[in-house]
């Protein structure tokens, strides 16, 4: 049997590294483009923006706005994304035994998103992970947002863990930068959501890994 054991604390990106939320996402952009009249978009189309979040998304939804007009659509993209919640798309293969390895074995585990945090907590009981999950950071908890290290510090200081004992799981750039910023060893989730000019080999991530599942093994975490 191997000693190895997860990381005491790991902290999560939501969107492309728990959670399929694309077709979510396609859902909420094509009730926005029906509503003007334009045809649906392909969940291909939007799936390596989706980490990138809503304006990214709204950015490559329609094209033809001004930055002013996509500013306005962001609280009507927010609230059709409500109706849409976990309805279409699943956590990703291999999620749910993670999460119960990890606590299983006495660790626990946590989310750190960019996605506004009443969103995020909404999805927290459609998802059975309310009473799991140890602590949830959006996008607008703290004064900052990843790539800026503060909501990891925040999220690992409130449980009295040192940043270096956590990891951070995330499958955008920004993610890792976040963590390297925080201190904290971090994996690329390359099951995620990426554009194809993004290099994930040069985020300096500490482990790449394919899929969910690789992650059983307490060996494949940073040493
Ligand atoms: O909504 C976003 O900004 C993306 O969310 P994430 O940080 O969970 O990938
Ligand atoms: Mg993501």
């Amino acid at each position: 049997m191997s000693l190895a054991k997860f990381p005491q604390l790991v902290l999560f990106d939501l969107d492309g590294t728990l959670l399929d939320s694309a077709p979510d996402m396609l859902a909420t952009v094509n009730t926005l483009r029906a509503e003007r009249g334009e045809p649906d978009m392909r969940l291909d189309e939007l799936r390596p923006h989706v980490s990138k979040g809503s304006r990214a998304m709204i950015a490559a939804a329609f094209p033809q706005l001004d930055q002013a007009q996509r500013e306005e659509m962001v609280p009507i993209f927010l609230s059709r994304y409500e109706n849409e919640l976990a309805k279409h798309g699943p956590p990703f293969d291999g999620v749910e035994a993670l999460l119960g390895a990890i606590e299983a074995d006495g660790g626990r585990w946590g989310i750190v998103t960019n996605k506004p945090e009443y969103l995020a907590r909404l999805l927290l009981p459609l998802l059975g992970w309310q009473t799991r999950c140890a602590v949830l950071i959006g996008g607008d908890s703290l004064p900052q947002r990843k790539p800026h290290p503060l909501p990891l510090l925040h999220a690992a200081q409130s449980l009295y863990v040192a940043p270096e004992d956590c990891v951070y799981v995330g499958d955008d750039e920004r993610d890792i930068l976040a963590a390297r910023a925080a201190g904290m060893p971090s994996v690329v989730a390359l099951w995620g959501y990426r554009l194809p000019e993004d290099a994930p080999e040069r985020w300096g991530g500490d482990v790449m890994v394919g899929s969910p599942r690789d992650l059983l093994d307490p060996a494949a975490w940073p040493a």
